[in-house]
């Protein structure tokens, strides 16, 4: 179902402050490792979206005994296996969500059937089944060979030798063995060794995983970024308090707009302290002419007026450590002072949409000179007469609707399709951008 278009007229100021919703990365992760571990999490600030949702919705299908606690407080009864062997889960178009439990269910044992929305079906999956399917469980396609949906039976899992799996698709196939590797370490006498398969994409995500392991009781040994090393005997055990901190990439857009609009804008949530990767945008931003100070849990964003003919500096980067973030990247350079290259983003091809495509075609759309590779675009700036008032499609990519947010900054007025689709991650996104700007 798709929602009423927003009509953003132009727009030349930002300023203000925001508090950032929970981390998608970092909720998905844990919801899952507190159901995991024997005891009670109590999980604060956690992300309310619908990837949390479906989250949320497939461990009480398992039975796992989750109550709403307070605002964003969640409490979580968890262990292992699941109370429940045999369900029907649907997982909407969340990664963090299908592929974790893909494998947390794979090696658990039981009967389930995971799907999704239709795009998720067309989101690759194979490099993680086959690893699951290494290690001796059963693992089905019920469609296409490599894609969801899937249907899991009981395997006899044997993580005796090295696992091997590739990385070069998306660093989520790591997370997920990663996440459910104590299930089967827990009862094991050797240590349990997964091996990265050749490239390995958006590594900072990897190191959110290991992190969160670590706060849920399990150490993983890491040599470079080619063995990851679970100990026998490694079991999960609920943490007590878990403090969920904002969302890094949902900080990007705003990051964006101080840089934009002058600021200052005052983003509360995470800071020079936060496990994402995400963060690093500050860093772009910064090489583009802002300003930002880093507090530990917050940072504060000044920049230039674009809608005064300032303008930011042009840069060609690699931004495969941060492709989430980069989408936001892509925006500015329709304010710099010239054109702008983003490298190693082949992965936009198989998320929530081909976000090459898509961003080179609405790019286009706002009067943009636009050109594009297998994983790379280059997006030149724009001279106030080339502006086209133009209606963006967002093909249901919350981040194609929060990140044209910033063509807002042109001198003419841009229509946002479908905006509804931010409710993947940040279902307020666009009230708290209006609190933001003005005209
Ligand atoms: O592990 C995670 O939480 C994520 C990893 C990244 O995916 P890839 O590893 O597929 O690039 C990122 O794009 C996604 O939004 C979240
Ligand atoms: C790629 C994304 O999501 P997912 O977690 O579904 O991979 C994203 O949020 O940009």
């Amino acid at each position: 179902m798709t929602s009423p278009s927003l009509h953003l007229t132009p727009v030349t100021l930002a300023t203000g402050r925001l508090n950032l919703p929970g981390s998608k990365s970092i909720s998905n992760r844990v919801l899952l490792l507190a159901a995991l571990a024997e005891g009670t999490s109590q999980l604060n600030g956690l992300l309310d979206s619908d990837d949390t949702r479906v989250m949320l919705a497939a461990l009480r299908q398992l039975g796992v005994e989750v109550k709403e606690t307070g605002l964003a407080q969640i409490e979580v009864q968890g262990g292992s296996p699941f109370p429940v062997g045999q369900a029907d889960l649907f997982l909407g178009n969340a990664g963090t969500a299908f592929r974790p439990l893909t494998a947390a269910l794979a090696l658990m044992g039981g009967q389930y059937r995971l799907s999704g929305v239709a795009r998720m079906h067309e989101r690759p999956i194979g490099d993680l089944v086959d690893a699951l399917l290494s290690l001796g469980a059963d693992v089905q396609y019920e469609g296409n060979v490599g894609y969801p949906p899937l249907r899991i039976g009981q395997g006899t899992i044997d993580g005796g030798k090295p696992v091997a799996v590739k990385g070069s698709v998306s660093s989520q196939f790591l997370t997920a063995l990663l996440l459910a590797a104590p299930l089967y370490a827990a009862q094991a006498s050797d240590d349990m060794h997964i091996d990265v398969e050749g490239e390995l994409i958006s590594k900072p995500y990897i190191l959110i995983t290991l992190n969160l392991m670590a706060q849920f009781g399990v150490q993983v040994q890491r040599q470079d970024w080619a063995r990851f090393t679970i100990p026998a005997g490694s079991r999960y055990r609920a943490p007590g308090r878990v403090e969920i901190e904002g969302d890094a990439s949902t900080a990007s857009y705003f990051m964006a707009l101080g840089a934009i609009g002058g600021g200052p804008i005052h983003i509360n949530g995470a800071g020079s302290q936060s496990i994402q990767g995400d963060m690093a945008f500050a860093d772009v931003i910064e090489a583009m002419g802002a300003t930002v100070v880093r507090h530990p849990q917050s940072i504060e964003v000044r920049g230039v007026h674009v809608a005064r003919g300032d303008k930011l500096k042009a840069f060609d980067r690699d931004f495969n450590l941060i492709p989430d973030a980069a989408m936001t990247a892509a925006m500015l350079a329709l304010y710099a002072d010239g054109p702008c290259t983003l490298r190693n983003i082949g992965s936009w091809r198989v998320k929530e949409t081909d976000r090459i495509h898509a961003m080179h075609t609405e790019l286009e759309k706002l009067g943009a000179s636009v050109e594009s590779g297998a994983d790379w675009i280059r997006v030149h700036p724009m001279e106030p007469t080339r502006w086209r008032s133009a209606s963006i499609e967002t093909y249901d990519d919350h981040r194609m609707a929060m990140c044209f947010a910033m063509a807002a900054f042109g001198p003419v007025p841009v229509t946002i399709l479908d905006p509804g689709c931010v409710s993947k991650t940040f279902p307020e996104f666009f009230s708290v951008f209006h609190d933001l700007v003005q005209a």
